[in-house]
Parts: structure tokens; sequence; C-alpha cells
């Protein structure tokens, strides 16, 4: 039987239809595999099932002469070197789709938390500070009605702005190239980034890491945006200048940020994003609900089994790997 490695306990529906044709090796440990054990249970395996946190690179594919398939549980590939595997011949595999709407939800549930200063107000009462109903402390934004800007109009971008709509939010969008038809359902009108930039509230990042959206909001970008503008990030942290966010959010060049994920993950604890009032920190839960990472296992191991069938895989981020070249 083909050999799987798994690098983190997954929920057991996909990981149980692996085990029915394959010889599945689970790491179990709660921290991510480390490197070492990585590369030797690479160089034994047929097809690996990855997490967003291994860094599957060139070192790792040269030390792996039986993969077939890197299966990433998760949608955001950034961690793969694509390349290096289509080179060699490797699928890779990717999640999209399921995680879509748990995942809009939880931009949209951060959006209104920093809108509402959730994060300040719950330690307000935890630290013992609620003395009385106040008239001025704690006043935070307005979402209904207001302007709602999204970077990245594809699956969870679209999702976002749909639920933009029962709050009749303004919405703005740049990228999305094929979104015409659902821009017009939702009234979502394309602009340019500096446009968005310059006229939203809540500005909701949606775009995938790669070399063009690294830093894609930096010092200019902050300036652009209003003193009263919230950021929420549940892309990948490195789509933000973690420095210029920090100069952003102490000298008050925007309002609030919401901050799904960070550059580097974890956020070190000594990073100054951690003592700031006007910044809510999560651990990267996007996709974290029971449902959502069930069906990502499954379709995780429905991506291995079908590359190890020598079939294209039914989420494939490098579908030339299968094309025939005779
Ligand atoms: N926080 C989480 O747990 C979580 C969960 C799921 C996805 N994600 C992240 O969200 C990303 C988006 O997922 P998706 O399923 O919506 O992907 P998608 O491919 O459907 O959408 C991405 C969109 O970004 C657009 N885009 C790319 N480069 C751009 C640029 N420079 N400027 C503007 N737009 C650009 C693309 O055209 C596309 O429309 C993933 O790549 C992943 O990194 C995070
Ligand atoms: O890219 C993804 O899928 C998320 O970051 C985790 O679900």
């Amino acid at each position: 039987m083909p050999r799987v490695y798994v690098t983190r306990k997954i929920p057991p529906t996909g990981l149980d239809l692996l085990r029915q044709s394959c010889d599945v090796y689970v790491w179990d440990g709660e921290l991510p595999t480390p490197r070492d054990v990585l590369l030797e249970e690479a160089a034994q395996a047929d097809a690996i099932l990855t997490m967003l946190s291994d860094r599957i690179d060139s070192a790792l594919l040269d030390a792996a002469p039986n993969l077939k398939v890197v299966s990433n549980y998760a949608v955001g590939f950034d961690n793969i070197d694509v390349a290096g595997a289509t080179e060699r011949g490797i699928a890779v595999g990717n999640t999209p789709g399921v995680l879509t709407d748990a995942t809009a939800d939880h931009a949209f549930a951060m959006m209104l938390a920093a809108a509402r200063r959730l994060g300040e107000a719950e330690r307000y009462v935890h630290q013992g500070e609620w003395k009385t109903w106040h008239p001025t402390k704690l006043l935070g934004q307005d979402v209904f009605g207001a302007t709602l800007g999204v970077v990245g109009f594809g699956r969870i971008g679209q999702a976002m702005a749909r639920r933009a709509t029962g709050f009749n939010m303004r919405i703005l969008y740049t990228g999305g190239s094929s979104a015409g038809a659902v821009a017009a359902e939702l009234g979502a009108e394309a602009v340019e980034l500096e446009t968005l930039l310059r006229e939203s509230d809540f500005i909701s990042l949606h775009v995938p890491l790669t070399p063009d959206t690294k830093g894609l909001l930096g010092v200019d970008a902050f300036k652009m945006m209003k003193e009263t503008a919230i950021l929420v990030n549940t892309a990948r942290g490195g789509v933000v200048d973690s420095a210029a966010l920090v100069t952003a959010l102490q000298e008050g060049q925007i309002a609030y940020a919401a901050l799904d994920v960070t550059d580097p993950e974890p956020i070190p604890m000594d990073n100054p994003l951690l003592t700031l009032d006007n910044c809510l920190i999560v651990p990267h839960l996007g996709s974290a609900t029971t449902t959502t990472r069930d069906r990502m296992g499954v379709i995780a191991a429905e991506n291995i089994l079908a590359g190890l069938k020598g079939e294209t895989l039914p989420f494939c981020v490098n579908p030339e790997v299968f094309e025939d070249e005779s």
C-alpha cells in the first residue's frame, strides 16, 4: 500500500478515508512535525498531507524520491514551492471552497469586534473597571451603512461582500478578474487600490500571499487610509508590512487593526502589536469550525487518493503535472 505521511492530527473523517487504501503515519504532537522528522518521513512517503506551518521547499522535495502528491490542508499554498514540485512531477493540492463561508464569517466577526472594541471591552470587565453604565466610554464605530473595501475579490472576498450587503454597506473592491457578475449582483464597485484605501471605513484583505502581494499594505498605503479606518486581515500576515502597521496604529494613521494572521506566526511575544489597545489579534482561526475542518480533511485525503492513482487531483494547484507530454 502507498505510504502517506500526515504532518498533524486532523479530524478523523479524512484520515479514515486514507486508511482504507494507504499506510498512514500521523505526527501526533501539538506542534508541527520537526523539520528533521519531516525530511525523514518525506524520504519514504508517496504522499504527504501538510499544514500551512510546514515549509515544503526544494530541499524537502529533493529528499523525497517517491513523492507524488503534496496535499495542503488549506486553500493557501504559500508554504509550498509549487514550481519546484511541478519540475519534479509532484502534484500539489489544496482545499478551496469548503472554508469560504467559515472564513468570511470570521472576517466579518473580526470587523464587528474591532468596530465595537470588544477586545478592550472584555479586558475592561475582567480587570474590574466596570463600575457603572457609562455614556462616553468604549465608544466604537458604526458598521451599518459604512464603506467596506475588499482587497482580493475571490471566493472569500465575495463572501465577505455578500455579508456586508446585510449591513447596507457600500462595497468597493480590487482584484477578482472574473467577478463582474457577482459584483453587479452585490452592487460592489471595482476601484483602484488607492481609491479603496482612501474611501473605505473598513478594509478587509483576501488576497493570496504571492511575490506581488507581499507587503501590499506598507507605509504609503497606511498614509492614504482614513484616520478612522479599520483593517481586517484574514489573508496572510505577509500581505501587510508589520513595521508600517505598528507605526500606523501608534501614530493614529488608522484607528484599529483586527488580525487573524501575522508575520511571522505565531507572533513573537515581544512584538509591539501585542502592546496596542487598538489591535485585536487571534491565532489564525479563519477556517476553525468543526464542520469546515472536517471537510478540509476529506478534500485533502481525496486529493491524495486521486494523485496516487495518477489522476488529476480534484483541487490541484499545478494541473500541468498531469498534462500528457506526447
Ligand atoms: N485566515 C484563515 O484561516 C484563512 C482561511 C482561508 C483562506 N485564507 C487566505 O485567504 C486567501 C484567499 O482565499 P480564496 O479562497 O478567497 O482565494 P481566491 O483565489 O478565490 O481569491 C483570491 C483573489 O485575490 C485576487 N488577487 C490576487 N492578487 C491580487 C492583487 N495583487 N490585488 C488584488 N487582488 C488580487 C485574485 O484575483 C482572487 O480573486 C488564501 O490564499 C489564504 O491565504 C486564510
Ligand atoms: O489557507 C487556509 O486555508 C487557511 O489559512 C487555513 O484554513
